[in-house]
């Protein structure tokens, strides 16, 4: 360990600079805590709204009521099943119907207590409650520490794919207890791992070279996982801050997801394929598409997958399911993509580790050759 990761340890701050909108992303070990003197001091005398899952809730729901006792009154614990499957209108119809059961008012305050899937579902939530109420992030997965808890993305998935109902709603606040996440399973640990490998390969040659270097001393926990989160913060932090709604640069974050959310979709919600591991899949195809089309040295792609494959994620769709749609199939689940104009395919392709690029105007006939091809490994 190298003696520049020990401030680390004990955690960070990272600043979301968006105007009146900025806030705050507490990162550190038994920072949840916190949680009630940093929702006081937001809200004075809001109420609380907690939207967990049944995994999250049987686990932490007790530190999370000891954490904001005396503090600020809970108005109600809504549980959602774990897993992407929560993602839909049947669970949004549900949590908004308990809110207003509970008479959550527009200063009351939601709290997404889970993983991305509850990250997203309830931050949804809350952008359409009474048109809109404040809500804290209080993420327990890696993936939504290093990702989905930042940024103002919610929403839900639909039979067309992923994410394709929802809107932009910033939380107040996000609290992200890096010791909750000794009770993640080490699949889950993997799958978030994608989303921090993302943040080298976009930018960050370094970071990219640094977790190649130390990635089991992340997994292991420690200085290096605590450092891994705050540089993914910071990384995301910059990033929304120069373009909150996805109008350029944002949609580098993107990398790996043309191709993945097509194969997550592909794969059915059902846990068969989490989203870490599809976006795992379709980074190795983002860099590999890159290669054939000229933009980097197919070396770079090799790179990447070892990485990927060292940690135990998987690469490749035949990893999967042997039932994927082929080649069109696909192509027409990645139409569907949010980045789309005028029907034409935008993808986040890249000219070399840490050179990330949004490549417009991707001719289909390319993609589906590709694709039939990469199907078939
Ligand atoms: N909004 C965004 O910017 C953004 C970014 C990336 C991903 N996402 C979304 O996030 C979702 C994936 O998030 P995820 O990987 O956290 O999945 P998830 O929310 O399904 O959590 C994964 C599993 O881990 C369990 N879990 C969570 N925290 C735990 C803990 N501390 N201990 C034990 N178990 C725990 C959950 O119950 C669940 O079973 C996808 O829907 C994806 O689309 C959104
Ligand atoms: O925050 C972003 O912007 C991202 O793209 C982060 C992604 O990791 C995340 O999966 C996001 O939900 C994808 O957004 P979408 O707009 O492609 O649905
Ligand atoms: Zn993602």
């Amino acid at each position: 360990m190298t003696a520049d990761l020990k401030p680390a340890a004990a955690g960070e701050t990272v600043r979301v600079e968006l105007e009146d909108r900025a806030y705050d992303i507490v990162i550190g070990p038994n920072v949840l805590a916190r949680l009630g003197t940093l929702v006081a001091t937001l809200a004075p005398g809001a109420r609380l709204a907690i939207v967990t899952d049944s995994m999250v809730g049987a686990l932490h729901a007790d530190a999370l009521r000891e954490a904001v006792a005396g503090k600020a009154e809970i108005a109600s614990v809504i549980t959602v099943p774990p897993g992407e499957s929560s993602k839909c209108f049947a669970e949004l119809e549900r949590v908004v119907g308990e809110l207003l059961d509970a008479r959550v008012e527009r200063g009351d305050i939601l709290v997404a207590f889970g993983g991305g899937v509850v990250g997203d579902l309830a931050g949804f939530a809350a952008a359409v409650l009474r048109r809109g109420i404040r809500y804290v992030q209080v993420p327990t997965s890696l993936l939504a520490q290093v990702d989905s808890s930042v940024g103002g993305k919610t929403g839900i998935d639909t039979a067309h794919g992923k994410n394709l109902v929802g809107a932009f709603h910033q939380p107040a606040l996000v609290v992200a207890d890096t010791g909750l996440l000794d009770t993640l399973s080490p699949r889950e640990f993997r799958a978030g791992y994608a989303e921090v490998a993302k943040y080298g390969l976009i930018d960050d040659a370094e970071f990219f070279g640094w977790l190649e270097e130390n990635w089991q001393d992340v997994f292991a926990g420690g200085p290096a996982r605590i450092h891994a989160i705050a540089t993914s913060c910071r990384s995301k932090a910059r990033v929304v801050a120069a373009d909150e709604r996805e109008g350029g640069q944002r949609a580098l974050l993107n990398l790996g997801h043309t191709f993945g959310h097509a194969i997550e979709t592909a794969a059915g919600f059902d846990g068969t394929l989490v989203h870490g591991e599809a976006i795992a899949i379709g980074i190795v195809l983002a860099h590999g598409f890159s290669a054939r089309l000229g933009l980097c040295d197919p070396a770079v792609e090799g790179r990447v997958e070892a990485h990927l494959s060292a940690v135990g994620l998987p690469t490749r769709t035949s990893h999967i399911k042997a039932d994927m749609p082929d080649a069109d199939g696909m192509l027409e689940l990645i139409r569907q993509d949010k980045k789309v104009e005028r029907g034409a395919l935008t993808f986040v392709l890249t000219e070399g580790i840490g050179k990330a690029l949004v490549k417009k105007d991707v001719d289909a006939a390319t993609v589906r050759d590709f694709l039939a091809e990469r199907l078939k490994t």
